[in-house]
């Protein structure tokens, strides 16, 4: 006996190949799900407010202006994100690109990017909001006494971003130098004195990212910042060497040693006498040639960068 199987419909033979010649018109696109901008009945877990979502290290060309005239174009990562309330699904995500080439054509300034997160909040309906570029700016070096110069890449990042109201502009910078232990100088010097004996101090490979609120509408070169660091650390690693930098090298090494305390605190310094900054954070790392593990600190100051909890790959990420 036949038993009564419920009719399964016959799967449709649906067509394989891609049509090219499709098109979208209005109708078809208004008839598209656009579960994103559905209802709150839709939201998975919890009913609470989201503080970012976006898109992270969309990249593309952008015109840089340089301190000494004229201007370049550089490869810049770029994460924007927005706020979003407790009783929406979703945010459109191709808006936050979208919102952004709207001026990425225009020659970089904080103008632009302040521009485009205030299209961020209009185009994609956001209280806060906002972008980070990442980019490496290539800066004209110096060799210290032969006369010759190379390239130095800085690898910055710049933050703008809107919070209850609050505009922030902060940049992020990398600056690698040298540093040679000041106990160990003097160690080295008693060796030689005390017992005839050559010694010579560890010195490392070090790096100091800068987090600093830009306060007031002046400008501020990439290269201004370049400048306050030489001034707060001057033993930058070089580029260009020929023997008579090296020993200019092992001089200026010797003439500015410094903990890993001492660098936090010459950045400090020079940041707090320049009063286009505000509020600030110094994180170096100097990865020992003493030890197999890094000498660290961090140094903020006002309540920008001020927070309990430090991220758990901060020193890991600063790697020279
Ligand atoms: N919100 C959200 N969208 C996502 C995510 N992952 C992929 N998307 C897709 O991002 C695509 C683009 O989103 P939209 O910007 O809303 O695209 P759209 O609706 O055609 O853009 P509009 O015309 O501006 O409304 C959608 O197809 C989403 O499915 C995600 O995690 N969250």
């Amino acid at each position: 006996m036949t038993e009564n199987r419920p009719m399964i419909p016959a799967y449709p033979a649906l067509a394989r190949d891609y049509d090219a010649d499709f098109k979208v018109d209005v109708d078809y696109k208004a008839g598209l799900p656009d579960l994103q901008n559905g209802p709150a009945s839709l939201i998975v877990g919890a009913h609470k407010p989201i503080q970012h979502v976006g898109i992270s290290n969309f990249r593309l060309p952008i015109r840089y202006e340089r301190r000494d005239g004229g201007d370049m174009t550089l490869e810049t990562s770029v994460t924007g994100t927005v706020s979003l309330e407790a009783d929406r699904k979703g945010i459109n995500m191709s808006r936050i690109m979208r919102s952004f080439y709207e001026h990425a054509e225009k020659q970089f300034s904080l103008k632009v990017l302040e521009a485009a997160l205030n299209d961020y909040q209009t185009d994609l309906d956001a209280l806060d909001a906002r972008i980070l570029m990442r980019l490496s700016y290539p800066v004209r070096v110096d060799s210290l006494r032969s006369g010759l110069s190379g390239w130095q890449y800085y690898d910055i990042a710049l933050e703008v971003a809107e919070q209850a109201g609050q505009r922030l502009r902060i940049v992020h910078f990398d600056y690698v130098y040298s540093s040679t232990c000041p106990c160990s100088l003097e160690l080295s010097e008693h060796a030689r004195e005390d017992r005839g004996r050559l010694a010579t101090p560890h010195s490392q490979r070090s790096i100091a990212r800068i987090s600093v609120v830009m306060k007031g509408p002046e400008k501020i070169w990439f290269e201004d910042i370049v400048d306050l660091c030489r001034r707060a650390v001057p033993t930058e690693t070089q580029v260009m060497v020929k023997r008579e930098d090296e020993q200019a090298f092992a001089e200026l090494n010797a003439s500015n040693p410094i903990f890993v305390e001492d660098a936090v605190r010459a950045f400090a310094q020079q940041l707090m006498t320049d009063d286009r900054f505000g509020d600030f954070r110094i994180v170096a790392s100097h990865q020992e040639s003493l030890h197999s593990h890094d000498a660290v600190s961090v140094l903020t100051d006002g309540p920008t960068f001020a927070q309990h909890s430090l991220d758990p790959s901060l020193f890991a990420e600063l790697r020279v």
